[in-house]
């Protein structure tokens, strides 16, 4: 079993528990007064980089990155930095997040708030809607051809931003058929938790131009920042860099704007 399929598994049945307590009806119920999702896309098409900062207390390659007893002010430290969104890890086993992060971030913040976990039914995306996510992460490798086109179709049939994420090239093309506006490249493959620092250089061309490309994982600063956006990134998501950073406001403001 790869690494990817173990951490799913996990989530389904913490899916499961929290299923049975809060119905798909009741989330519907609540979307229904909520307002709408934030577009982030106008800020990802800028000129010059743009970064979504992330969350992440620890991961299963790092283990323990940092303590965050409190996700509400970093939050917004980053957005004080200018980061164009905020990414959530939400999964508890391995990552150590949760949906009360994502809620906290969102009562302190107002920019569009990605939520980061292996999303596989649509429950989940029902979930992040009511925690007030306007952008939700499909990972291409854990799903097959069929959930990934619902999911997508049902991610923005709530008016949620999609982060469509892949890390070889038949993941790239499946991504692109389907339609995905926002394409993320990640470095490192959830299977095998191992780093492929070219994959981006590999699977950038096979991208239209028109889509838009966030670089993810693995990235320390702005010269790593400068090599992406060459490369065609106008998105950078950054996670470890900037929580271990004793100034993640002036970090995230360092990687913003960076022209090639
Ligand atoms: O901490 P880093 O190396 O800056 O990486 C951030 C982000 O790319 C990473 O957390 C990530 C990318 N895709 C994921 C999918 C699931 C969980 C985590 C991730």
């Amino acid at each position: 079993m790869s690494v990817l399929d173990d951490i799913v598994a996990g989530v389904r049945e913490d899916l499961a528990a929290r299923e049975a307590t809060v119905p798909a009806a009741d989330l519907r119920a609540l979307l229904a007064e909520a307002p709408a999702p934030r577009d982030p896309m106008p800020h990802f098409r800028r000129s010059g980089s743009s970064v979504i900062a992330e969350v992440k207390r620890r991961s299963p390659s790092k283990g323990e990155l940092a303590d965050i007893p409190d996700p509400a002010s970093l939050a917004q430290e980053y957005a004080a930095g200018g980061a164009a969104a905020i990414s959530v890890l939400t999964e508890q086993r391995r990552f150590g997040g949760s949906l009360d992060d994502l809620r906290a971030v969102r009562a302190a913040v107002d920019v569009p708030l990605l939520r980061k976990d292996f999303i596989v039914t649509g429950y989940q995306l029902l979930e992040a809607r009511a925690a007030g996510a306007d952008l939700a992460l499909l990972i291409v490798a854990a799903l097959d051809d069929d959930e990934l086109r619902r999911l997508h179709a049902e991610a923005r049939s709530l008016g949620l931003t999609v982060l469509v994420e892949v890390h070889d090239e038949a993941e790239t093309e499946r991504a692109v058929a389907l339609g995905a506006e926002l394409i993320g490249v990640n470095a490192r493959n959830l299977k095998t938790l191992e780093v492929d620092p070219d994959a981006f250089t590999r699977l950038a061309p096979l991208v239209p131009d028109d889509r838009v490309l966030v670089a993810e994982s693995g990235i320390s600063g702005p010269t790593d920042v400068k090599r992406y956006v060459a490369e065609g990134a106008r998105v950078v998501l950054v996670g470890e860099a900037l929580v271990k950073d004793g100034a993640p406001r002036e970090a995230v403001a360092a990687m913003t704007g960076v022209e090639a």
